[in-house]
């Protein structure tokens, strides 16, 4: 990857293209299918399935589906073998940790009650009946959370957040082609390279505000430049003239105050993305040796770490992302029911004698700063480092 590129979600699809050996179809492992007159019925949505022609798909397509039932309408679009070996240094072997992990998750979740929690508290919300603080706190935090989140992804657009956040980040966690964290680059560099500058080394701590203030903007112009503009962006502008309309204020107030909305949020959301779960020198980061085994879901839990004081909270671990290491593995599965699928996915680990890393915010937080710091790789891999006893 030539570091002087601008990066965008679109750029790095088709590098990825030229590289996956899919053909112009959809690679899964080692065969490839032709989906082009079955997008529009994909439950998920057609454009997962658009978005990917040509890609190889195999970790998207295995942690968004759980019912092994969805393998069966796969075979229906089934062209050819490829040609070529995976370019993904990731494997799912049956009997595996992530193939193991998730059958089990699949049946545990069969027995439970899913997706109820949030319900329960948005009723208790609207029907006034939590206790007046803890309701102005969790009504102050779901804003927060919401201008967050509809900031971060009015300026991305969907389809660019499916691709840096979904595609990329979740599936290549802290490696090379993990576009989240390739896209701050030359100014935040977590990857543990020898040629880092000094002042990337050094400095980020200082400069690092401006760069949370800058991340939505920053995008934004960045994509302009590169595709132009495009009809969602006016998307961006619905608040302001909302606010223009129904306010009484002045033209220049609403923007006054639509910025101010939008340098806020970016900070909140960057804090808490680059800080919740990925960055400490413990964590593995591409440079550092990796695990012997090539496992999926074992490298995706060498890439994040638990923050202990959200961990099965609610609805601290929806508002700041917590239980991290389960949501990466499975991102379908509803925040919500993270928390009962404990014991299954620690018993797992216990059984493949892997240890869930466990960090205090403090200790992430600290641990991002000294990540940027540093420029050697680990030696040990993850599986000496973080060793079960048995
Ligand atoms: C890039 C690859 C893909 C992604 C990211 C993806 C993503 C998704 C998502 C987000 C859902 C909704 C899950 C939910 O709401 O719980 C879904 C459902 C579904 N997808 Fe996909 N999908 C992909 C490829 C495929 C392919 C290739 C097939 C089969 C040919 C397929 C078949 C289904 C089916 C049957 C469902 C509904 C049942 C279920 O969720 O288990 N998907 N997909």
């Amino acid at each position: 990857m030539d570091s002087r590129e601008v990066r965008t979600g679109r750029w790095w699809i088709d590098r990825k293209r030229a590289d996956d050996g899919a053909d112009g179809l959809w690679r899964v492992h080692d065969k490839l299918y032709d989906l082009s007159a079955w997008l529009h019925q994909h439950p998920g949505g057609k454009q997962w399935i658009a978005l990917t022609k040509g890609l190889d798909i195999t970790e998207a397509y295995e942690s968004s589906h759980l019912n092994p039932d969805v393998d069966l309408i796969l075979k229906k679009f089934y062209v050819r073998d490829a040609k070529t070996p995976r370019n993904s240094p990731y494997t799912m072997e049956p009997g595996g940790f992530f193939r193991t992990l998730k059958s089990r998750v699949y049946e545990e979740m069969k027995t439970m009650q899913t997706g109820t929690k949030m319900r329960y508290l948005m009723c208790e919300i609207t029907t006034g009946s939590l206790s007046g603080d803890l309701e102005y706190l969790v009504k102050w935090l779901c804003m927060l959370l919401f201008m967050g989140k509809y900031g971060q992804i009015r300026h991305s657009k969907i389809r660019d957040w499916r691709i840096t956040h979904s595609l990329s980040h979740h599936i290549y966690t802290n490696t090379y082609h993990d576009l989240e964290m390739m896209m701050m680059e030359p100014f935040l560099q977590w990857l543990p390279k020898e040629d880092k500058s000094w002042i990337a080394r050094n400095l980020s701590w200082l400069y690092t505000p401006v760069v949370y203030l800058c991340v939505y903007h920053g995008q934004a112009i960045i994509r302009i430049l590169r595709h132009g503009v495009e009809w969602p962006d006016a998307i961006g502008l619905a608040t302001p003239t909302v606010m223009y309309l129904f306010s009484g204020a002045t033209l220049l107030q609403c923007l006054g105050m639509w910025s101010f909305i939008m340098l806020f949020s970016s900070v909140m959301f960057a804090t808490l993305g680059f800080n919740a779960a990925h960055h400490h020198p413990d964590i593995f980061h591409e440079g550092d040796k990796p695990r012997k085994d090539t496992d999926w879901g074992l490298n995706q839990l060498d890439a994040v770490s638990e923050r202990i004081e959200v961990k099965k909270t609610f609805p601290w671990s929806h508002l700041s992302f917590g239980d991290h290491a389960l949501h990466h593995i499975f991102p379908t599965i509803d925040h919500d029911d993270l928390a009962e699928l404990y014991p299954v996915f620690e018993r797992t680990c216990a059984e493949f004698k892997v240890a869930l890393s466990h960090m205090t915010t403090w200790q992430l937080i600290s641990g991002q700063f000294k990540q940027l710091m540093r420029n050697k790789g680990n030696a040990t891999a993850p599986e000496v480092r973080l060793a079960v006893s048995t």
